[in-house]
């Protein structure tokens, strides 16, 4: 998916994958990371999402990157905080007290500019991203964490029945992409039946990769 698609995601409000609520798993799944309190968390292509202030009012440290500034700006004023703005790098940062979220691509960022990571939260990010992204995305979150231990939710569908994003990623692409430098764990999974065009079974996944 190039920047122009989400630019155009977010400006025509086609925005379902942002959801009303904190993701029913965060609280009950986030802990077998082993977090120390007040970690600090990377939540790659975090879009404005709940959980973040579900995060926040538990105590961890959020560091997040969005390409897309109205989404930022968005998340920042739903969290009712208003964000020192600080430019020079390639990406914009937009600061409040425990939270960093990068405005760019996560392409263009660097670990040095997050500086250290305790955990990545990865939700509707891999998974909004063709295949020929993926290998790019997982070794850049890698990268930027410091290969931190990750809580990570995929789908998996019949890839025939939708075109994505969301798309469909297996375990075995998983494996792929992350099992030479994780042990991968399914946690939990539900029945997932938010997806119109698709008539066979879609699943939601929780996995942790330590
Ligand atoms: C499917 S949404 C998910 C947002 C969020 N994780 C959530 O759960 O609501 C994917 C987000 O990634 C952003 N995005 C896509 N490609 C990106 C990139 N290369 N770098 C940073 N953000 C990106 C999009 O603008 C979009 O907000």
């Amino acid at each position: 998916m190039e920047p122009e698609f989400w630019n155009e995601t977010w400006s025509n409000r086609d925005i379902a994958f942002h959801s009303a609520n904190v993701h029913p798993f965060l609280a009950g799944q986030l802990s077998t990371l082993s977090l120390r309190s007040g970690a600090r968390m990377f939540l790659p292509l975090c879009g404005k999402t709940l959980d973040i202030h579900w995060l926040l009012k538990q105590g961890f440290q959020v560091v997040g990157v969005e390409l897309v500034e109205t989404a930022v700006q968005e998340l920042f004023d739903e969290l009712k905080v208003t964000p020192e703005i600080i430019e020079g790098g390639k990406l914009k940062l937009y600061r409040g007290d425990n939270i960093d979220v990068y405005v760019g691509n996560i392409f263009d960022l660097s670990s040095a500019e997050i500086k250290s990571v305790d955990g990545v939260y990865d939700r509707a990010a891999l998974v909004a991203l063709p295949e020929k992204m993926r290998k790019n995305y997982a070794d850049q979150v890698m990268r930027l964490s410091g290969s931190a231990p990750q809580l990570l939710i995929t789908f998996e569908y019949d890839q025939a029945e939708m075109e994505g994003p969301p798309f469909s990623v297996t375990r075995q692409a998983l494996n792929r992409l992350y099992g030479q430098t994780y042990e991968i764990e399914r946690l939990t999974g539900r029945n997932y039946e938010r997806f119109e065009n698709v008539s066979s079974k879609v699943s939601e996944v929780v996995w942790c990769l330590t």
